[in-house]
């Protein structure tokens, strides 16, 4: 769908070189939603400006859809553009005019006849359950509703690809989840792939399937949402995971006032309900002692990780990993 090659973007700034971007390779799969988070300055608004060419690199390829679309012209853009929705931070809405105007305006800047146009708007309308609020203006609106009206108008184009820039920072956490859920429920409808940017670790563990850590121009590291949360390799992820109370380091401070054999369980999906420790504890006739746990939900998938002190005879603990394995929990020893 994406593919960004090698590209970098260098703004001269008070005689001074800043290299917002330095070599970015990233891949965007079809119909997946993909995050990229990254600290303030990190070049996430510079990145998502590239994928439509809103702005140019100085060097590397952009790759839509199997096109390179670098060399393009201004009038090919444009036309490029059109496939592209774009929903943002502040919502942009058109405050004079009212919601069902708002939508249906990139419709008429398509030269749409107008009849398409109002009957358009008002589907993309109901798509993000607003149809009753037509008549009234951005101002009448909670900041949760005009995100939604951002949202429609950003559809209205039956765009292939959506690009959400910082689209709930905004919001309160709880209308944030419902905007998440409203762009997460689209994707799955639609199947148009979504790339948002976000500062927000709990935004990327809401709604995206895979994620990219952006950190001075580069990419730290990039993967399947899931794995990059329980097994991050980058210290900017830990730290953004840290602050985010997804931690999976916090069990360092505990481990010197503990003996025996640390350990970490990461688990997914139904292996998450099992009462495992107990059982395994029991069969083996080791003591298990929790020292630090994360349980939670990436998209719909519940998750969680322990790091687990496990004290015992030596042929009880050389059988741990095999009883955890063969439920599907991934075993590390932290400390022998
Ligand atoms: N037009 C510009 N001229 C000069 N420097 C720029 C310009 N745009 C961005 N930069 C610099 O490029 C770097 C990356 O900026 P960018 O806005 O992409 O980061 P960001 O991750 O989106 O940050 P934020 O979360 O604060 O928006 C920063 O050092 C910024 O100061």
């Amino acid at each position: 769908m994406i593919r960004l090659e090698n590209l970098t973007k260098t703004y001269l700034s008070s005689g001074r070189e800043v290299h917002a971007l330095a070599g970015v390779n990233m891949t965007v799969r079809e119909g997946e939603v993909f995050g990229i988070i990254g600290r303030s300055g990190a070049g996430k608004s510079t990145l998502i400006r590239m994928l439509n060419l809103l702005e140019h690199p100085t060097s590397g390829k952009v790759w839509l859809q199997g096109r390179d679309i670098t060399p393009l012209s201004e009038a090919e853009l444009r036309q490029v553009r059109r496939g592209i929705g774009m929903v943002f931070q502040h919502f942009n809405l058109l405050r004079s005019r009212t919601v069902l105007d708002n939508v249906r305006f990139p419709l008429k800047l398509a030269g749409l006849p107008k009849n398409e146009q109002l009957e358009r708007a008002r589907e993309v309308l109901s798509l993000v359950g607003l149809s009753d609020q037509a008549a009234k203006h951005p101002g009448q609106l909670s900041g949760g509703q005009q995100q939604r009206v951002g949202i429609a108008r950003a559809l209205a184009n039956h765009p292939h690809l959506l690009l959400c820039d910082e689209a709930t920072s905004a919001l309160d956490p709880e209308t944030t989840q419902s905007v998440l859920r409203l762009l997460r429920d689209i994707n799955a409808k639609l199947g148009l792939t979504i790339v948002m940017i976000t500062h927000g670790m709990d935004v990327i563990r809401a709604a995206c399937d895979r994620v990219a850590v952006i950190d001075a121009g580069r990419i730290a590291e990039s993967g399947d949402v899931m794995d990059v949360f329980l097994h991050p390799q980058h210290e900017v992820t830990q730290s953004l995971l840290s602050e985010s109370g997804m931690d999976a380091e916090g069990w360092r401070a505990l481990a010197d006032t503990t003996t025996g054999r640390l350990i970490r369980l990461s688990f997914r999906g139904e292996a998450t309900a099992q009462p495992m420790l107990s059982r395994i504890s029991r069969e083996l006739g080791l003591d298990l002692s929790i020292l630090h746990g994360t349980v939670g939900r990436i998209k719909e998938t519940p998750y969680g990780q322990l790091v687990v002190a496990a004290q015992g005879g030596e042929q009880a603990l050389a059988q741990l990993p095999g009883h955890f394995e063969a439920i599907g929990v991934r075993f590390e020893v932290l400390r022998a």
